[in-house]
């Protein structure tokens, strides 16, 4: 078992585990989410959702198959999605009177103090509401340019930032794996899961490798920065399958599930 006790949790599910294999956005998982998420909420955590799936919504909506190769392409599709994305959100938390917030942030976040101070003093007044923030990339603003890059690499890394700048006890990552293995399964079914990773050495970089789905966008390498991140500032990452975000309760309750990226011993007596 582990031990790992967290207050505020930030949960990043990723577009694989909201899209199905046909494109049509996965409202079972979206509605199970929302339930899940605001019963942790009844129980006095503080919990922060940072979700992808704005350009799978707005490829489902646009019947588009393959994603666009044009960056001005894939933002509209982005901004289209996410407006839908939020609706559904919002009415699936409202059947629990769960309220919720979206906001959209660039990687200004962590250069600009000023904008730092903005968005945490901003996040800190909705948990002390007991409202859930629903982050995103704001997909239309952030730029890649050399002398003022505004995205993040992908939300893997935004999810993680979002952990750091608002001193999240635990940081759970849903994916559509069980967690890290030392080779991607899909491609080597003989390959172990890892349960903890203390450390990102090079025997850990070499286990990840990019995405073999249209949907998501990093793969496990992404992942792998994430929890990077997470280690360096202390925190602890899960990484698991949110095929079924009730496996949250599990991991909550100490469950050995998916990878955890820890640098401290977390495990406790049974
Ligand atoms: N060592 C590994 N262990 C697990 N998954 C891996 C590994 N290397 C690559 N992958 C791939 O990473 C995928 C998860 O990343 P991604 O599709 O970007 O998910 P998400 O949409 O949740 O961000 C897995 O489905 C798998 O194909
Ligand atoms: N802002 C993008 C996020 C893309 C992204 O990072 O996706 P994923 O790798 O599935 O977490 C979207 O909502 O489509």
């Amino acid at each position: 078992m582990r031990d790992l006790q967290p207050k505020r949790i930030v949960v990043k599910v990723g577009t694989s585990s909201l899209v199905l294999a046909n494109g049509k956005l996965n409202l079972r998982a979206i509605g199970r989410l929302a339930y899940v998420l605001t019963d942790l909420c009844n129980h006095d955590y503080q919990v922060i959702l940072v979700s992808s799936g704005a350009m799978g919504a707005g490829r489902d909506m646009l019947h588009i198959k393959e994603r666009p190769t044009e960056i001005p392409e894939q933002q509209a599709l982005a901004a289209i999605g996410q407006s839908r994305l939020i609706g559904i959100y919002t009415r699936e938390f409202a059947e629990y009177q769960q309220i919720v917030a979206q906001v959209l942030l660039t990687r200004d976040v962590i250069i600009f103090p000023e904008s730092h101070c903005n968005v945490v003093n901003t996040l800190n007044a909705m948990l002390a509401k007991n409202i859930i923030p629903i982050i995103n990339e704001n997909d239309t603003v952030s730029i890649d340019e050399l002398d003022h890059k505004t995205s993040f690499s992908d939300n893997d890394e935004l999810s993680a930032i979002v952990a750091e700048i608002t001193q999240a006890d635990l940081l759970i990552m849903l994916s559509d794996i069980d967690g890290l293995f030392t080779a991607n399964p899909h491609k080597h079914p003989e390959a172990q899961l890892i349960s903890q990773v203390p450390v990102i050495d090079d025997q850990i970089l070499s286990y990840a490798s990019g995405r073999d789905s249209s949907f998501g966008t990093g793969g496990m390498t992404t992942k792998i920065n994430a929890a990077q991140r997470i280690l360096k500032n202390h925190q602890q990452m899960v990484l698991a399958n949110g095929a079924n975000p009730e496996i949250i309760y599990d991991i909550l309750d100490g469950q050995e599930i998916g990878t955890l990226f820890s640098n401290s011993v977390v495990s406790k007596k049974q």
